[in-house]
């Protein structure tokens, strides 16, 4: 008897805490997209991995200039909108709002890319320093490992409809060129190093969801038992390993009078790895996590734009011309595709439309701290901002909810506009590539490399669905979006294309 009032006793003091923390401590002042009492969050929680596009718009056409929350099963999520805040947000420095301890948060880097890697991540710097700068230089690899891609993928005729499930294939087919461009011939089309450079992203996502469920003392523990992502590790070091290790020794061997040292990412990670002391092991997590980066991110964009084509095959002429004139002048180059101002306006409204996640810019609190409209957010909160329900706002965007193709290309004919509706370029309004200081920085090899897949396509082939016109919606999971991975587009061999 004694024992169980005692226990009633711990019990009571337990929910009292836990009530004072809620209304005094947490996040109580910020309204909630469901319930917000402790554990029956965990029902916001739970209708957020099936309801996420409602909820995030509920909550932005509620709030909207403001903030609002909503309940993850581990975690709150606390969502800033409208452009003065988002601004507010681009702004705060890496000592108040981290994204790397964010992106540490939601996939659980140190334990499914490793601590050496998640403490360093140069591979964001040469992403920026020499990817982006070699593009022009690259662009011709790219081209030849569309062409060779496409041919090996989409082997259509003229003669007959070939249906093509589009998202595995353009999987594959994106894992390749980025390869190409990551690793180089012959691995960039060894299958089962493309089978682990495009399964790693699910491998990561299983890890960290099993992650989830321990608490933060317990997750090294868990994560040394059940990280999955070694066994990636593992093969990596099995494919790229003996290159590596080859290139290792020409630069012992012969330093500076290395004469065909070659200059490619492979070799920029190498530099830059060997110089900080790091090993053949962080090499190889340095480009599997550049893969993770850019791989399901990329195809997904391209198979969306691809889905709004077949869907609207009337786009493909105009296209096709544009294509047409701008390489017959500059050929297959960097310079063409930055003339291709109608195909990069297709691509960023499809982006619009349909981003890689409802949510953008995610930053973890490292301080406290208050917004101007006097709204207090404590260290360690997860603060993002809602993409879609914004991308989708007729305040923004003329009639929003309309695909339209050539949106930014009118609009790059304005006085003084002609950079700020290109692909690439980020702001208050458009956050698919995210925004400011931690903004996408692969998007402009991203925006080449899908740009140059594109006009291959409405260049050889044409396209559309078997349910003519009709454009399967997208599937969300959580606050992730994705086309649907089911659908076929039928291709054919264009007839005029000779
Ligand atoms: C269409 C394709 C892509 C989309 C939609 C996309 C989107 C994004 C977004 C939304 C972010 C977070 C930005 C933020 O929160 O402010 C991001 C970050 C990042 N992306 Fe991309 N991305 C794409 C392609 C790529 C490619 C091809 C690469 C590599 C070559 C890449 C490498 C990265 C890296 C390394 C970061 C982290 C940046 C940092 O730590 O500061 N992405 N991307």
């Amino acid at each position: 008897m004694a024992d169980s009032a005692l226990y009633t006793y711990i019990l009571a003091a337990l929910v009292a805490i836990l009530l004072y923390r809620w209304r005094f401590v947490n996040l109580y002042d910020i309204p909630t997209i469901g319930p917000s009492v402790p554990f029956l969050s965990y029902i916001g929680a739970i209708r957020l991995l099936s309801h996420a596009k409602d909820m995030l718009q509920e909550g932005y056409q509620k709030h909207k200039g403001g903030i609002f929350k909503i309940a993850m099963l581990d975690r709150w999520l606390v969502v800033v909108s409208g452009p003065k805040l988002v601004e507010e947000l681009r702004k705060l420095p890496d000592e108040q709002v981290s994204f790397l301890e964010a992106a540490q948060d939601l996939v659980q880097m140190k334990y499914t890319f490793g601590h050496e890697v998640h403490d360093d991540p140069i591979h964001v710097e040469i992403i920026r320093a020499h990817l982006t700068r070699h593009i022009a230089s690259i662009f011709p690899d790219v081209r030849d490992e569309i062409v060779s891609a496409f041919n090996d993928h989409i082997p259509a005729t003229s003669d007959q409809w070939m249906p093509v499930s589009v998202l595995p294939v353009m999987q594959n087919i994106v894992a390749r060129v980025s390869n190409r461009v990551f690793v180089g011939l012959p691995m960039c089309r060894h299958e089962e190093y493309l089978r682990l450079a495009i399964t790693h992203t699910m491998t990561v996502a299983r890890t960290r969801n099993l992650l989830t469920w321990f608490p933060e003392p317990l997750k090294p523990i868990i994560g040394f038992f059940v990280n999955e992502s070694r066994r990636g590790l593992k093969h990596g070091k099995a494919y790229l390993g003996p290159t590596i290790q080859d290139r290792l020794n020409k630069m012992r061997d012969f330093g500076a009078d290395w004469s065909d040292k070659p200059d490619d990412m492979l070799q920029w990670t190498i530099d830059l790895a060997t110089d900080k002391g790091k090993g053949i092991g962080q090499i190889v997590q340095y480009v599997l996590l550049t893969n993770f980066a850019a791989i399901h991110t990329s195809s997904n964009s391209f198979t969306q734009a691809l889905y709004h084509l077949a869907a609207n095959p009337e786009y493909i002429k105009p296209l096709r011309e544009e294509v047409d004139t701008v390489i017959k002048e500059e050929g297959w180059t960097k310079v063409a595709m930055q003339k291709l101002k109608k195909l990069d306006s297709f691509m960023r409204e499809s982006q619009r439309m349909n981003g890689i996640n409802g949510i953008s810019l995610m930053r973890k609190a490292m301080k406290d701290i208050r917004f101007s409209n006097g709204l207090f957010i404590p260290a360690g909160t997860m603060i993002v901002a809602p993409a879609v329900a914004m991308h989708m706002d007729d305040e923004n965007y003329t009639n929003a909810d309309v695909f339209d193709p050539w949106r930014f290309s009118d609009l790059r004919g304005e006085e003084g506009e002609i950079t700020k509706h290109q692909f690439v370029s980020t702001s208050v309004d458009y956050i698919a590539f995210g925004h400011g200081k931690h903004a996408c920085p692969g998007r402009f090899f991203a925006a080449n490399e899908l740009k140059a897949m594109l006009a291959h396509t409405v260049m050889n082939y044409d396209v559309k669905f078997e349910n003519e016109g009709v454009r399967p919606p997208n599937v969300w999971f959580a606050t992730t979006v994705s086309p649907d991975p089911t659908a076929k587009v039928l291709f054919r061999k264009r007839q005029d294309c000779f």
